[in-house]
């Protein structure tokens, strides 16, 4: 230790932090200065490299960018954590600076920074207090007595606070929660942000799990389950780079909204590229757009609107079932009978003499091409065909000087390959809804169940058949959410997987309302299965289409590759709101009740005012959140509906507000005014529930409380 450090040890913690910032700051500084002291060959203009040197070189450039990059946001925060320990065979302790990415010094090689998702920096998160701390190192697991655990808040490159949450030999009790409440009681902005320096344990350990798994995070509200992820994907990307890239994974949002929100934490995390979609729009670009999504907002309108019937009972019905295995099982044997149908009977006689046994072609479809998926093998067969065609007709070419028996062999050839059906994702789908298995299955399940679903069979399938409706703008058939997993899956079973359609990892949030026949098309979609997938079966808002127990998820993966997990403290909310919440969702007796952080904030208080009161009391409201500092407030409705009108008094009360509607395409923050089903998974500084009531939220709409 130089003498310098000495001196400012003895002077405490805070001057010692701030030299050692101030040292790697301008580190930082004269790394920057160098590097965009370097010329470039290449500008901003994508322009194409020309010869093998050139792609180097943009290679290396792009390089420098990312690291300049990644540097220029090292400035305002360079870390936020440091962590000294003495490995276990070692005897000087070593003191280890964790930040949103490593920063190495050019010239002397030391290791200025730590990334967060090194293994060694592990520590910084699992260790508990007790005993030895441990982490993965290349030869195997390593112990270390930890001396000093300290969280250090940087920001626009100024230390502004300094908690020691483990020191070795004094009392740590709670300290960690010291610096998360600081960190919690920031003003929540418009978008998520990353964690990485108040991550915990519990969290860590599923940020870390095994690349192989299918892990399912169930947490309650608020708990990081979406934070966490996007942790992971960051973390998976920085192991495993040579197994997981970027432009391989993906994370299905409940909405295109919900995706803006998100959008800021990877690349704040250094990752950049992740597709990030719906369900929804990625299946129909997968189908080719061939079909049209009928618009969510007027079921959720019928479904959601407190004179919900006894039709809308029936197409909850119908809408578990379709996402159900046994539809799935019904599909399946759907496409056996087709593939023992598709060679259609008889010979193909090119002309008289030239004849093709339909045992040959059966041969070439069930044994030699066997491999291929159905569609794919119908062509194929098909080709072959016309090859056998054209080469018999070679041996024939001589004799036929005016072509004619050409003409007539192309002809049949046209009359044979007609008799072959036609093999595309929709119309397979058309056929399972008409057959009499599918109608088999759903009469079974109608048996089997409750109060509210008891429609004919023929009844329950007619109800969303896409063949009646074609979308007047496109002329294409119109289908619901819940057939586009069977239209998928269909479309791989009779199309095959290209490579470049393959995922390498797969995040589904808000998975509480996928259905298992979703996530097994996935699966086919995703081989490797290698899986995040996070929610709260308490939060389940289209519960008509999602699971009662994540069993129906985990069980579609080996057991030896899946990971339950579990997260139950909320970071969210303030435990006055937990509370409230927890005495609503209590009656639900099969939901773990979160457990708030301790972290105090304004009651929650319920005002009953006369109806025509109710408009002037929501303006005075939101006009008192905001005067007491909320930047984010939302006025929650029940239906989109019911928005409107609140929406227009308080723009012509000169409040400016945004209204929330199921086509938003972003997030703008500020004052929303927002249907129930539309909030899930957003944050407010301040929420203002309208119209709570038997009446609006019944038993089954309580868990909207969240
Ligand atoms: N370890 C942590 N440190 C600081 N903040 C945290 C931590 N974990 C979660 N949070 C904060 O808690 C809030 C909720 O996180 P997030 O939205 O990821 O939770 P969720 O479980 O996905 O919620 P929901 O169930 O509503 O979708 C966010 O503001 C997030 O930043």
């Amino acid at each position: 230790m130089s003498l310098q450090n000495e001196e400012s040890r003895l002077q405490g913690p805070e001057v010692e932090e701030k030299e050692r910032l101030a040292l790697v700051l301008a580190k930082v500084h004269e790394m920057l200065l160098h590097l965009s002291s370097i010329p470039r060959y290449f500008g901003d203009d994508d322009s194409e490299p020309q010869t093998a040197d050139e792609v180097a070189q943009q290679t290396v450039e792009r390089l420098r960018d990312e690291q300049v990059d990644a540097l220029g946001r090292s400035q305002s925060e360079p870390y936020f954590g440091r962590l000294d320990m003495v490995p276990q065979g070692e005897s000087t302790p070593l003191t280890l600076y964790i930040g949103k990415r490593g920063i190495d010094d050019n010239e002397s090689g030391d290791r200025l920074v730590i990334d967060w998702r090194a293994p060694i920096a592990s520590v910084f998160y699992s260790f508990s207090g007790q005993g030895l701390a441990s982490y993965e190192a290349p030869d195997g697991t390593i112990e270390a007595d930890v001396l000093l655990k300290r969280n250090l808040a940087v920001r626009d490159g100024q230390l502004v606070r300094l908690v020691d949450s483990y020191v070795k030999g004094q009392d740590n009790l709670n300290v960690t929660d010291e610096f998360l409440l600081y960190r919690l009681s920031e003003h929540k902005e418009s978008r998520l942000r990353d964690i990485v320096s108040t991550i915990q344990a519990e969290q860590d350990k599923i940020i870390r799990a095994d690349r192989n798994l299918a892990i399912v995070i169930q947490g309650v509200a608020g708990s990081g389950k979406t934070t966490v992820a996007l942790h992971r994907l960051a973390y998976l990307l920085y192991q495993h780079s040579d197994r997981i890239r970027t432009h391989k994974m993906v994370i299905f949002a409940p909405n295109a909204m919900f995706v803006d929100y998100i959008s800021e934490v990877l690349p704040e995390l250094g990752v950049g590229g992740i597709r990030q979609t719906t369900f929804a729009k990625w299946a129909l670009q997968v189908l080719d757009q061939k079909v049209a999504l009928a618009d969510p907002m007027r079921r959720y309108e019928r479904w959601f609107s407190v004179k919900a019937n006894e039709q809308v009972g029936n197409e909850f019905y119908v809408t578990r079932y379709k996402g159900s295995m046994q539809f799935l099982g019904q599909v399946q044997n759907y496409l056996n009978i087709l593939e023992k149908d598709v060679v259609p009977q008889g010979d193909f006689e090119a002309w008289e003499g030239a004849t093709l046994a339909h045992t040959d072609i059966r041969k070439w479809f069930y044994e030699e091409y066997r491999h291929y998926p159905l569609a794919v093998r119908r062509d194929r067969v098909l080709q072959r065909v016309k090859r056998w065609m054209d080469m018999e007709y070679r041996n024939v070419k001589a004799d036929d000087k005016s072509g004619s028996r050409k003409k007539q062999a192309a002809a049949r050839y046209r009359s044979y390959s007609k008799k072959w059906a036609v093999i595309s994702a929709y119309t397979v789908y058309e056929d399972v809804l008409s057959s009499s298995l599918a109608l088999q299955g759903w009469g079974d399940n109608a048996r089997h169940s409750g109060k509210n679903a008891q429609p004919s069979a023929r009844q329950g399938m007619a109800l969303s058949k896409g063949r009646a409706v074609k979308s007047k703008k496109s002329g294409r058939p119109v289908v619901n959410l819940e057939d586009l997993a069977p239209l998928l899956y269909i479309h791989v079973k009779l199309n095959g997987l290209a490579g470049d359609e393959q995922f390498d990892h797969v995040v589904i949030d808000e998975a509480q309302d996928f259905s298992p026949f979703q996530i097994t098309v996935l699966r086919e979609y995703c081989p490797s299965g290698s899986f995040t997938i996070l929610g709260d079966l308490s939060q389940s808002i289209h519960g008509y289409q999602g699971i009662h127990d994540w069993s129906e998820f985990l069980d579609r993966f080996p057991e030896d590759r899946r990971a339950f997990f579990q997260l139950d403290v909320s970071y969210r909310s303030t435990m006055e709101i937990i509370e409230f919440a927890n005495h609503i969702i209590r009656r639900f007796q099969q939901f773990t009740l979160a457990k708030p952080v301790f972290r105090s904030g304004q009651p929650v208080t319920i005002r009953d005012v006369g109806k025509g009161r109710r408009l002037s009391a929501v303006l005075e409201s939101v006009q008192e959140f905001a005067a007491n500092g909320a930047n984010t407030i939302a006025v929650v409705c029940r239906t989109e509906d019911d928005c409107d009108p609140v929406f227009e008094f308080l723009e012509e009360a000169g409040i400016q507000a945004h209204l929330i509607t199921s086509r938003q395409q972003s997030y703008a923050g500020g004052i929303s005014v927002v249907p129930v089903y539309l909030t899930k998974g957003l944050e407010f500084d301040a929420v203002l529930l309208l119209d709570v009531n038997v009446n609006n939220y019944d038993p089954g709409f309580r868990r909207f409380f969240h």
